[in-house]
């Protein structure tokens, strides 16, 4: 098991400046190579600095496709979107030319809105540039809760690459989710995470090795990407 890097800030405005360009130096340099990069991004709520900050960033923004990590199950006009916050946030100023593909397709069950998820993001060439995580205080990311109805499919990292529905107590609506092994070999993995109480809960998913409880442990412990966490108070 790799070791995350831990890289702590002195607030959460400090931190979204440095993510951003982090996030923004690798895409351009994908850009570069490739002709073109990918960006994996959560929703939430500690994301929207980050969002804003990288929103900005001089590269060629035509060239970035932008995708959600994860999204709840509720069109793009509905105040819990992830879509909404990224299109609010992200896709602003200079990252307004970004190409985006929603997760939440309108169909009539969450099951058939990700196989039209996962056919949809075929778009897009493995692995991701970079993916942005974040964390829960119940010790869940992406939409992998702890007990979720489809966790042991959704943390297969022989499963394909796709986006799975999933149900949870811990999850307001029913949602949407790309797999582990969609995720974890990104070419930046971040665990974005802020305030001490998740400091706490990351400290206790360290410790202990139950998925389940706490699907975290999954990215922090078996993810074939090195793990860089990014922190402040
Ligand atoms: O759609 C979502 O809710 C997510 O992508 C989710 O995994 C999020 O990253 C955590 O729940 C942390 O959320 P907060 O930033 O609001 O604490």
């Amino acid at each position: 098991m790799m070791e995350p890097n831990l890289h702590e800030f002195s607030d959460g405005t400090v931190l979204a400046e440095k993510l951003a360009d982090q996030v923004a130096h690798r895409l351009a340099a994908a850009v570069e190579a490739r002709g073109e990069a990918s960006l994996a991004v959560s929703g939430g709520s500690t994301p929207k600095r980050f969002f804003q900050a990288l929103a900005n960033r001089d590269i060629d923004w035509a060239k970035v496709t932008v995708t959600l990590v994860d999204e709840r199950f509720v069109p793009a006009d509905h105040p819990r979107s992830n879509h909404l916050l990224v299109r609010e946030n992200l896709l602003q100023g200079k990252a307004a030319a970004a190409h985006f593909i929603p997760l939440y397709h309108d169909r009539p069950s969450v099951e058939e809105a990700a196989q039209a998820a996962t056919a949809a993001a075929k778009a897009i060439s493995p692995p991701f540039d970079v993916v942005i995580l974040g964390m829960g205080g119940d010790g869940h990311t992406a939409s992998f809760f702890p007990h979720g109805s489809t966790l042991n499919e959704a943390l297969d990292a022989a499963g394909p690459r796709s986006v799975l529905p999933m149900e949870a107590d811990g999850a307001e609506e029913p949602r949407l989710t790309f797999s582990f092994s969609s995720l974890t070999d990104a070419g930046m993995l971040v665990l974005h995470i802020e305030g001490q109480s998740k400091k706490d809960v990351l400290a206790k998913a360290q410790e202990g090795t139950n998925e389940t409880e706490m699907p975290i442990r999954a990215v922090l412990h078996r993810a074939s990407s090195p793990v860089d966490i990014y922190w402040a108070p």
